[in-house]
């Protein structure tokens, strides 16, 4: 029946009133609502439908047919100015016990841990409750084409799951009613229409453009019937999966026999699909976010790798394998400032670096991806090395360059169709309905070129990803900077060491030189007066050194004074010092030594001076010693003077010998 919008009046119904109403039609449009189905339904149904636009639930009368009580369900909704009443019996169930089924569906499809096994639960639920010779569920994909995921059949049926059915049985707008409403019922496909009776009020009351789809019992559309003379189907009920972003997929239930389902029987149903849809999207919710903890786990880790400075190529090497798995790809790559790199099966480098350029040019904010890289303007003319998809996440920071890069390989499916797909009736269904495949030929299409597709999840992961990298980037790029001035001040330091050397250390011998032989003679003549510390400073000159200039070459002579100091500092106790004087003489600051300390040390001296021998030289040389011993008087100039006399009365006294200043 159509009602006014005030359910006032009766301006349509359908010509079988009679049959359950006991009222025929077109006595029934001279009635008053409140008598045709009683004023506490009437009442009932105005209150709920000044705010809402359909009952809550469903409302039941009770009518003698042919001597018979029969229950009737009523369902009311609002379309446009009018009020649409649905009534249908309801037939008893027997001894059938429904609620124990129901319960005992529900409980199996709560435990279902995977889509895959929740969906062939829900298929054996509501063929066990409906009895349908076939219930399949299909999902629709992005193309609006619909895959059977799961299918319940009755023995002798030839399966249909797996196949695809064209978008074009179910356009656009028939599937976003079926979101709007989620029951579809039709006893029988075979069944004549039923007329609609119009009251003359209908014009008066301007009650135009009755729209009854939203109705649960209703005949097919043109387009439905084609599909189900497909399936050779007599009757239908289709139930929708709904999720947040609208019509995720349908349950889909057929017999080649009329089926008057009792509404008990579809509402039990109905009760399945929702609890799986609920279950459905729980599963999804929790795969993706065990990804994206997955995800988060390996982010977590790059933190400290970014404090440890590790670079975006080592990176990938610790990484890599993980991430190629958490986002199924073959290979992954970055651009970065400072470096390029891949992992895994990628395109070349120069590849990638062409990417980032282009990618930079063309694309705006996010993630860019596809499954189809070689149809892109973007990868024109690109060495791509067989992978087929990408997905870029820019990394915030870098310069306009940087991003990180996967890759999928090329993803061979077949996909098998009931029916030849109509393309053109993706975006609406043809007025004439004429272009709709009308055979049931089962048509196979083999899809070459693609990569899996890419999920939102997965884009916004690599965002994420990229963020990190982006930091490690930067992160790596300092501690190189840090490096290099590490490596500078190391430098600068030897520098400076040598420098000091330079300032203190005599280039020919290595050993002191005057400056700092200098220096130590004053420090241990302070310490000498402050503790009565006694010293001794031996002078030392090498005999005849200009005979060797002389006969050996000056080289010669070099090698010589450097091989002496090293004998003669051989021979020192590691308190005492030896610098070189100047020329072919060297000076010996030994601390603590009394005279004849200094005797003996100056003896040690001489003889490893005399016993010292270089290669090119055959005979070796001697030195005369000059040993002068700490008067508290002294002064720097004054003692080494001494010294300096001592060792010219060795020479005097013929050479290679030791004299002291005793007496000087
Ligand atoms: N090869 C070399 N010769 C030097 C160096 N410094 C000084 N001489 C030489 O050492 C020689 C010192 O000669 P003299 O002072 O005449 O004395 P001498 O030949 O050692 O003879 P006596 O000291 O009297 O035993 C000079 O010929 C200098 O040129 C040096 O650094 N390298």
């Amino acid at each position: 029946m159509v009602l006014d919008k005030d359910l006032s009046l009766i301006v349509q119904c359908s010509a079988n009133a009679q049959q359950y109403l006991r009222v025929a039609a077109d006595e029934l449009l001279d009635q008053k609502p409140e008598q045709v189905l009683g004023k506490r339904i009437t009442g009932k149904a105005r209150n709920e439908l000044r705010t809402g636009s359909r009952l809550s639930g469903p409302l039941s009368i009770q009518r003698d047919i042919d001597g018979r009580k029969t229950r009737l369900q009523v369902n009311a909704f609002r379309s446009g100015d009018a009020v649409i009443v649905e009534i249908e019996p309801i037939t008893p169930l027997g001894n059938r016990r429904l609620m124990g089924t129901v319960n005992q569906w529900l409980t199996r499809l709560a435990r279902a841990e995977t889509p895959g096994a929740l969906m062939d639960i829900l298929v054996a639920g509501v063929r066990d409750i409906t009895r349908f010779e076939r219930v399949l569920v299909f999902h629709f994909d992005d193309e609006g084409h619909g895959v059977c995921l799961a299918e319940d059949l009755a023995e002798g049926l030839s399966p249909v799951v797996g196949q695809r059915f064209a978008a074009s049985d179910y356009p656009a707008e028939q599937r976003e009613k079926f979101a709007a409403r989620e029951v579809r019922s039709i006893p029988d496909l075979g069944a004549d229409a039923v007329p609609v009776v119009s009251s003359a009020a209908l014009s008066e009351h301007r009650i135009r453009d009755i729209d009854a789809s939203g109705t649960v019992l209703r005949a097919p559309s043109r387009r439905q019937r084609n599909f189900l003379d497909d399936f050779n189907a007599r009757s239908l009920l289709s139930l929708a999966i709904v999720g947040q972003t609208g019509l995720w997929g349908m349950v889909t239930c057929i017999s080649a026999t009329p089926m008057p389902l009792a509404p008990t029987l579809r509402d039990a149903a109905r009760t399945l699909v929702t609890m799986a849809t609920q279950r459905l999207f729980l599963l999804k919710a929790r795969m993706e976010s065990s990804f994206l903890l997955q995800v988060q786990e390996s982010r977590d880790f790059l933190v400290e790798d970014v404090k440890a400075g590790l670079s975006p190529t080592a990176m990938l090497e610790k990484y890599g394998n993980e991430w190629l798995v958490f986002f199924r790809a073959a290979g992954l790559a970055f651009r970065t400032k400072g470096e390029i790199s891949g992992f895994g099966v990628t395109p070349p480098l120069k590849t990638i670096a062409e990417f980032a350029r282009r990618l930079e040019q063309s694309h705006g904010q996010g993630a860019w991806v596809s499954s189809r890289l070689r149809n892109e303007p973007l990868a024109a003319g690109l060495e791509l090395n067989g992978c087929c998809g990408m997905l870029a996440a820019p990394l915030p920071g870098e310069d306009s360059e940087g991003w990180l890069m996967f890759f999928r390989p090329e993803h061979d499916r077949t996909f098998y169709w009931a029916g030849k797909p109509d393309s053109d009736a993706l975006v609406s269904a043809p007025a004439s309905g004429q272009d709709l495949h009308r055979t049931f030929s089962a048509w196979q299409e083999e899809v070459r070129g693609t990569s899996d597709p890419w999920k939102p999840i997965e884009r916004q992961a690599a965002v994420d990803l990229g963020e990190d990298v982006a930091l490690l980037a930067s992160a790596s790029e300092i501690t190189r900077l840090n490096e290099m001035l590490r490596e500078e001040q190391q430098a600068l330091a030897r520098a400076n060491e040598k420098l000091r050397e330079a300032v203190s250390h005599d280039s020919l011998t290595g050993i002191w030189n005057r400056y700092r032989t200098e220096q130590e003679l004053d420090k241990e003549l302070a310490k000498a007066r402050r503790h009565k510390l006694p010293f001794c400073v031996l002078l030392l000159d090498v005999d005849h050194f200009k005979r060797v200039n002389d006969t050996w070459g000056h080289e010669a002579g070099d090698e010589l004074l450097g091989h002496i100091a090293c004998e003669v500092n051989g021979v020192l106790r590691q308190e005492d010092h030896i610098g070189r004087w100047g020329g072919e003489e060297f000076v010996v600051v030994a601390t603590g030594a009394a005279r004849e300390d200094g005797v003996i040390l100056a003896e040690r001296i001489r003889k490893a001076v005399a016993g010292g021998r270089i290669s090119r030289m055959p005979e070796g040389v001697t030195a005369s010693i000059g040993v002068a011993t700490w008067r508290p008087e002294d002064k720097r100039k004054e003692l080494v003077a001494r010294a300096d006399r001592a060792m010219y009365a060795a020479k005097t006294g013929g050479r290679n010998r030791i004299e002291t200043d005793q007496g000087l």
